[in-house]
């Protein structure tokens, strides 16, 4: 009897069969971008709740002086911003960000 098992060899590409890739080398790429694109997500994710926290305070500190808690203008600025830097999915992004912040209006 063998000793040999029919365990498949871990090469990239079945180690990473979800890649799309058609080599080894592509897959190997592939998985390391891949987890580039994560920490990134992550780190994007943190800055989005970050900015969330810092806007809270701005209406919060407005609201209880009597403002309101939006200013338009200000918003305007902003999605300038991101369309200026992004195009005009930036304006869609920035659009999310405001409502992420400030909830809908
Ligand atoms: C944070 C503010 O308050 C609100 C929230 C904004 C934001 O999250 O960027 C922008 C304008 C306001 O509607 C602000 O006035 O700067």
């Amino acid at each position: 009897m063998s000793t040999e098992t029919s365990i498949a060899p871990a090469t990239a590409t079945t180690d990473a069969p979800d890649t799309g890739a058609r080599s080894p080398e592509a897959a190997g790429l592939i998985t390391d971008a891949r987890r580039r694109i994560d920490d990134l997500d992550g780190r994007i994710i943190g800055l989005v709740q970050e900015r969330m926290a810092v806007s809270a305070v701005i209406q919060r500190e407005r609201l209880t002086s009597g403002g309101r808690r939006v200013n338009l203008s200000r918003e305007m600025e902003i999605l300038a911003h991101y369309r200026d830097q992004l195009g005009k999915p930036g304006t869609a992004l920035a659009m999310t960000l405001l409502e992420l912040s400030r909830g809908q209006i």
